[in-house]
């Protein structure tokens, strides 16, 4: 591997399986104590500087979003040096002004998911991370600005529920997650980015609206092709996107991501297992020596 880390990870959701602008590629296969990734760790060149990109749902979309190793892909990026982390994602509207195409930075999370590993931690070392605000401000904002360079329509916060999926909702289900004042909806952004949290790297979510899911009594309700589609349509937006980011990484975070876990473990530290210390000594060996 060469010899600079990356200063930015990008998971590419449905739709965006690589990264076109990349120059000088690598691609590193990173067994992680969670399994492997999704799927190689392609490493490359974007304004001089170095880009970890992993495609969430694997190469040829075979992960669903309930199949796919969100451990392993956030463990293999910090493995690699990643400090900061954009998810692009396509999502579902729920609000008649977010509408698709547009490109919606959220800061509030919803998780409505039930049945996907959601921590690195158990197995004798417990750990209660915050996540009061789950996204990084700081990484979100530049993302912001960037879609914005890059000639996107961009809104700037919202709240993003995600559900269990693998389908899409009822228009019964759609239309209570928007009296709950819900702004999009997806599959995929829980447990990623508490996961990231866990592992101190900051996280932002470049959400792409892609349909209005089932709600809008104008519009069809979504389908895979719609959403395909649109994400299509929006791809060179988010690669551009990426590109104005990259001058401004790694951005100074003011809001702590980089010492989530300072005042999360609660184990004993004389009681936490020999393996599970090794395991995982990468998240929190400074804080156990
Ligand atoms: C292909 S439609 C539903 C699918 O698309 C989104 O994926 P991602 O967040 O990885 O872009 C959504 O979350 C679902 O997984
Ligand atoms: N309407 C929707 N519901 C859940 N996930 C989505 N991804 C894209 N559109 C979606």
């Amino acid at each position: 591997m060469k010899e600079h880390a990356p200063v930015l990870g990008v998971i590419g959701g449905s739709g965006l399986y690589q990264m076109s602008s990349l120059t000088d590629v690598e691609q590193v296969e990173v067994e992680t104590p969670f399994g492997k990734p999704s799927s190689p760790v392609v490493i490359g060149t974007l304004e001089g500087k170095r880009v970890a990109f992993v495609a969430r749902h694997g190469i040829g979309h075979v992960y669903s979003p309930s199949e796919v190793n969100y451990r392993a892909n956030i463990y293999a990026l910090k493995m690699l040096g990643v400090k900061q982390v954009i998810s692009i994602s396509a999502c579902g509207s729920l609000r008649e002004d977010y509408a698709p195409g547009h490109i919606v930075i959220p800061d509030q999370i919803f998780d409505f998911t039930h049945k996907r590993a959601r921590s690195f931690f158990g197995d004798g070392l417990v750990a209660h991370v915050g996540v009061a605000d789950p996204v990084c401000k700081d990484l979100s904002r530049q993302v912001y600005e960037a879609v914005l360079q890059a000639g996107g329509t961009a809104h700037l916060g919202g709240t993003l529920i995600t559900i269990e999926g693998p389908r899409f909702s009822t228009r019964a289900e759609s239309n209570a997650y928007r009296s709950w004042g819900m702004s999009i909806i997806g599959m995929t952004a829980s447990p990623e980015v508490f996961l990231a949290r866990e592992a101190e790297m900051c996280y932002a979510i470049m959400a792409h609206v892609t349909d209005y899911d089932v709600w809008h009594v104008s519009e069809a309700p979504v389908t895979v092709e719609m959403v395909i589609r649109t994400l299509l349509q929006n791809t060179q937006i988010a690669q551009q996107a990426v590109q104005a980011l990259m001058p401004h990484v790694p951005v100074a975070c003011q809001s702590g991501c980089q010492h989530a876990l300072a005042d999360a473990l609660i184990t004993a530290k004389d009681r936490i297992p020999q393996e599970t210390r090794e395991k995982l000594s990468l998240l929190v060996g400074r804080y156990l020596s």
